[in-house]
C-alpha cells in the first residue's frame, strides 16, 4: 500500500475540521505525482534503530535525533492524534514537493549553477508554489500543525511554506493588530507568532535572550515587531522560536532548527553594540516539549588520540589503503592483532566475478522518478536524505556505480562507495578480544564502512578452519544476518543454498571485522548494490542506527538465530554473549 496525499479523502475532510486552512490542500491533493510515504514508512517500528530511523524517515531530510524511548512514546501520542498526523503529511507532503521543484528547476538549468545561485531556484520553486497556493496557511501563534519541535530547514522558504514563520527576510513574523484574529482574540493588538534567532542573540539552556529590531543605524522604537513583541509578554502569548546557524554540510551553509515555544518574561531597552538604544527581550521555553539536547546535533568532537587509554600499536592499521587512518591501541594486554591483508573492497573468487547491473545516463543529478538506479528502490526514490543519510532499512538499496554516467563525487546516489570517512579506533577490549570505538561523533544513519573481505560459496566457507569472521551474504531476506555455516551444517547449506555466498574477513579485511555483537546495537546492516546486480551477492554495508558519540564502542547485530550452530556431531554449541547491554539475550547463539 502507497499512501500518495492525492489519495487522501480524509485527510481533506479532516483539515477542513481544524481552525487552520491548508492552503489549496485539494490542488496539492490533485497534483500527486508525490508519494508523501510509501509501504515501509507506514510500518509500526518497533526496535531502537528503526524507530530513529523512523523518525529520519518521517522528517524527509530533518532528522531528529531523540531517543528510541521518546520516539516511540511521542509516536504512540501522534498516532492518537489523527489529526497531527495528517497535518505531519501535508507538511511533509509540502517540503518533498518545493525540494522536486527546486530540484527540477537545477537539472534544467545545470548549466547555470554556480555556488553562489543554488538558493535562487529555492526562491523560484517558493515563489511558484505561493502562486500556486500551495502552501500551509496558518496564521496564528502557538503550534503549528505538523511541524515538530527539533526539525530543521535549509531554506527559508520552506518555514514560510510551512506556516512556521512567513516572513522571507524579517525576523519577527507578528500579526497586525488590525488583522481578524487580533480583532477576536488578541485585544486589536499586533502579536508575535514567530522568531528567527540568530548570531547575536544567545541561548542558555532553556533561556534566550533576544535582540529585537532596529539599532544599527539609529535607536530602536517600540513599534512593529518590537511592539508586538511587547504585546506578546503583556498577554502572556507563546512565541515559535527558529534558530539559524551556520552549517557547512546543509546545502546553503546554514540550518534553521526549531527550537519550540517561548513565552517573552520581560523586556528592557538598552544600548546594543552599534551605541543605539536595542530592544532585549527575555524569552522562556515553555515546559512539556522535547529537550533541546534530544535533537541539537551534538557538538563535532575533533578526535582526540592522545585519550585513548593504551598503548599505541599502529597509527593506521590500514596502511594508507583508508583515507582516514585507522589507529590500534591496547590499553589491556599485550597482544597485538593477528597479521591480515587490508583491503577496502571484496575480493570475488577467480572467474567469479557477478555480471553488469544496469547503468544510468544521467548528465547531471540522480534524483527520484528520473534516474533508473534510483528507481530500483523500493518506492522508486532515493534511499538517502540531502544529508547523505539513508532513510530507513530496506531489503536492499540500489546506488549508481562505476557503469553509470553521472559523477562519483557529485551523485546524492553513492553513498557506501566513497570509503571511511570516520576516526576509528580499533582497541582491546577487557572480553571479547579486540572492538571497534569511534573517536567522532556519528550521526544517526551515516555510512559507516563495508565490511569486506573475501567472498566465497557457502561450501568454500565451511572448509574455512576458523569461522570467526564469517558473514552470511543472506541479508536481502531478513535485512540483517551475520551467522556461520558450521561444518556439520555443511551438507545443508550445500543443498538449500547452492546460490549462498560468505564473506570471511580473517585472511583479508578492513576495520569492520574487529567490529563486535551486541543485543542492543548502534549500527546495523544494510545491503547495497553498485557494480553488479547479484543480489546473493550485495555489499555488506554498516550504518549507524543512532547518534554515536565519541569515545563508543561500535557493534552490530550479528543476527545468529539461537541454537543454530552445531558441532561436528549435531550438538548444538552455545557462546555466551558478552555485550554487556541491559536488555542482552545472554547468548550470541
Ligand atoms: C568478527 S570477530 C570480532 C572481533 C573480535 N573481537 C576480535 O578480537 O577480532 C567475532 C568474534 O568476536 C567475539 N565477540 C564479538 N562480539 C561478542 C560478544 N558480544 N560477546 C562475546 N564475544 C564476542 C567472538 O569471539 C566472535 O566470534
Amino acid at each position: 500500500m502507497t499512501i500518495k496525499y492525492r489519495r487522501q479523502a480524509t485527510a481533506t475532510r479532516s483539515t477542513r475540521t481544524q481552525t487552520h486552512t491548508w492552503a489549496q490542500g485539494d490542488r496539492l491533493a490533485d497534483d500527486g505525482d508525490v508519494d508523501v510515504f510509501d509501504d515501509e514508512c507506514k510500518e509500526t517500528f518497533i526496535t531502537k534503530s528503526d524507530v530513529s530511523l523512523a523518525t529520519v524517515a518521517t522528517s524527509g531530510a530533518r532528522r531528529q535525533s531523540v531517543s528510541g524511548s521518546s520516539v516511540v512514546k511521542n509516536m504512540v501520542a501522534e498516532t492518537s492524534d489523527r489529526g497531527e498526523k495528517i497535518a505531519r503529511q501535508f507538511t511533509l507532503g509540502i517540503l518533498t514537493k518545493f525540494s522536486q521543484l527546486r530540484q527540477k528547476l537545477q537539472r534544467d538549468h545545470w548549466d547555470m549553477i554556480t555556488s553562489t545561485n543554488t538558493t535562487k531556484f529555492a526562491v523560484i520553486a517558493g515563489s511558484k508554489m505561493l502562486e500556486l497556493k500551495w502552501y500551509h496557511d496558518f496564521n496564528d501563534v502557538g503550534h503549528v500543525p505538523g511541524v515538530r519541535v527539533g526539525d530543521w530547514y535549509s531554506y527559508t522558504y520552506e518555514l514560510l511554506l510551512i506556516g512556521l514563520h512567513r516572513h522571507l527576510r524579517g525576523n519577527i513574523c507578528h500579526l497586525s493588530s488590525t488583522s481578524e484574529l487580533s480583532k477576536t482574540k488578541y485585544k486589536n493588538l499586533s502579536v508575535v507568532c514567530s522568531i528567527v534567532i540568530g548570531e547575536n542573540d544567545h541561548v542558555s539552556g532553556d533561556s534566550l535572550l533576544f535582540i529585537g529590531q532596529g539599532g544599527k543605524q539609529k535607536q530602536s522604537r517600540a513599534e512593529t515587531g518590537n511592539l508586538a513583541m511587547m504585546n506578546s509578554c503583556n498577554l502572556s502569548l507563546p512565541v515559535r522560536v527558529i534558530r539559524r546557524e551556520k552549517d557547512m554540510g546543509s546545502t546553503t551553509g546554514q540550518r534553521l532548527t526549531y527550537y519550540g515555544l517561548y513565552k517573552v518574561l520581560k523586556f528592557i531597552l538598552d544600548t546594543g553594540i552599534h551605541g543605539h538604544s536595542v530592544y532585549k527581550f527575555f524569552l522562556q521555553r515553555e515546559g512539556g516539549q522535547p529537550s533541546l539536547e534530544s535533537f541539537l546535533p551534538k557538538p563535532f568532537t575533533k578526535p582526540d588520540p592522545s585519550s585513548s587509554p593504551g598503548v599505541l600499536l599502529t597509527p593506521d592499521i590500514s596502511e594508507g589503503v583508508e583515507q582516514t587512518p585507522v589507529r590500534v591501541v591496547n590499553g589491556v594486554d599485550v597482544n597485538a592483532p593477528d597479521t591480515f591483508h587490508y583491503i577496502t573492497t571484496v575480493v570475488y573468487p577467480h572467474r567469479d566475478v557477478p555480471v553488469q547491473i544496469q547503468a544510468c545516463e544521467c548528465h547531471f543529478g540522480c534524483e527520484d522518478g528520473i534516474c533508473p538506479c534510483v528507481k530500483k528502490n523500493s518506492g522508486g526514490v532515493l534511499a538517502y536524505n540531502d544529508d547523505g543519510h539513508l532513510i530507513r532499512v530496506r531489503n536492499i538499496v540500489y546506488e549508481c556505480g562505476s557503469f553509470c554516467n553521472c559523477s562519483h563525487a557529485a551523485c546524492r546516489n553513492r553513498v557506501s562507495q566513497k570509503g571511511l570517512k570516520w576516526h576509528l579506533e580499533i582497541f582491546r577490549t577487557m572480553s571479547k578480544g579486540w572492538g571497534v570505538r569511534t573517536l567522532e561523533f556519528i550521526p544517526s544513519g551515516s555510512f559507516l564502512c563495508e565490511l569486506t573481505g573475501e567472498l566465497l560459496t557457502a561450501t568454500a566457507a565451511a572448509d574455512r578452519e576458523n569461522d570467526e569472521y564469517l558473514f552470511n551474504l543472506d541479508f536481502h531476506k531478513n535485512a540483517r544476518g551475520r551467522g556461520k555455516p558450521s561444518k556439520s551444517k555443511r551438507q545443508a547449506l550445500v543443498e538449500e543454498l547452492s546460490a549462498h555466498y560468505v564473506i570471511d574477513c580473517r585472511l583479508s579485511g578492513n576495520v569492520a571485522r574487529f567490529i563486535n555483537h551486541s543485543c542492543n546495537p548502534n549500527l546495523f546492516v544494510q545491503g547495497v548494490l553498485h557494480d553488479h546486480g547479484d543480489l546473493n551477492r550485495g555489499h555488506i554495508m554498516l550504518f549507524a542506527g543512532e547518534d554515536i558519540a565519541a569515545g563508543t564502542e561500535l557493534a552490530y547485530d550479528y543476527g545468529y538465530e539461537l541454537n543454530s550452530v552445531r558441532d561436528i556431531h549435531g550438538n548444538v554449541v552455545a557462546k555466551q554473549c558478552l555485550c554487556g547491554v541491559s536488555i542482552c539475550r545472554k547468548r550470541m547463539y
